[in-house]
């Protein structure tokens, strides 16, 4: 296994988070201990509001900051947007880019989730581009073909372990406490490494592909010890600090 492919558990706190919440920031910097930092990288993407005074409850803590989506451009006349360089400035390392959130409510094609990834590589940010099929498609046996398009598509030139983390997310696991088999996701997992390997050859072998979609403490060490899985994308169980860092303790070593 090669060490660029270092368990990543990152939690995606999307539209949730007040002032109040900062105490779960502390929580999860106090109870990243030795044994986790031995054995994981930690990463929390709270809402945008509140990334500046996260990063001061994290500094310190290794445990690492992400956002939630950044804009393509690098600046200029775009009502509400936040650029990659903001969250760099905010003190983000990580950036999730194309969340099905986004691609579906807010139309976000391939062509500009590539873009976005762009856009976090000029400012050094890691982005983390999520994929994954519907029901209806997985129903109707696309999934492969699904999340193949979009790893193809979203992708720029010059992908390498160290600049793209993919997130497998199949749309209908995501807030229903439904998951796929051990065997779905390994099947979907060696489909993205392969199309990674067409792409980018033996630098795929170092990308990291987290499952997302309903992981909670109680099945999270099932999931994390299917083949080509190299972490989680958490939604709803990390915004408790306490299930964000029992997933985390209940992922398997390697
Ligand atoms: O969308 C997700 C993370 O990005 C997954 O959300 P849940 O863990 O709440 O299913």
């Amino acid at each position: 296994m090669p060490a660029s492919r270092r368990v990543l558990i990152a939690g995606n706190w999307k539209m949730n988070g007040l002032k109040s919440s900062l105490a779960e920031i502390e929580a999860l910097a106090a109870g990243y201990d030795g044994d986790l930092k031995a054995k994981l990288d930690l990463l929390v993407c709270p809402p945008a509001t509140l990334l500046i005074s996260a990063a001061e409850r994290l500094a310190g803590s290794g445990v690492q900051l992400g956002g939630q989506n950044c804009h393509p451009a690098p600046a200029g006349a775009h009502t509400g947007g936040i650029s990659a360089e903001m969250l760099k400035d905010a003190g983000v390392t990580s950036v999730i880019v194309g969340h099905s959130e986004r691609r579906t409510n807010l139309s976000e094609s391939d062509a500009v989730v590539m873009a976005k990834v762009k856009a976090a590589w000029c400012f050094g940010l890691l982005p983390i581009v999520c994929v994954g099929e519907t029901a209806e498609e997985r129903d109707a046996g696309e999934a492969v073909g699904v999340v193949t398009r979009q790893v193809h598509q979203s992708l720029p030139e010059g992908c390498t372990a160290s600049n793209l983390v993919i997130a497998y997310e199949p749309v209908w696991a995501i807030g229903t406490g439904r998951t796929p088999t051990p065997e779905d996701v390994a099947n979907i997992h060696g489909t993205i490494r392969s199309v990674l390997k067409s792409q980018f050859g033996a630098e795929a072998d170092g990308i990291r592909i987290l499952y997302g979609g309903s992981v909670k403490p109680d099945n999270a060490a099932t999931l994390m010890a299917v083949a080509d899985v190299d972490g989680a994308l958490v939604g709803g169980a990390s915004l408790k600090a306490a299930d964000f860092l029992a997933i985390a303790r209940a992922t398997p070593a390697r």
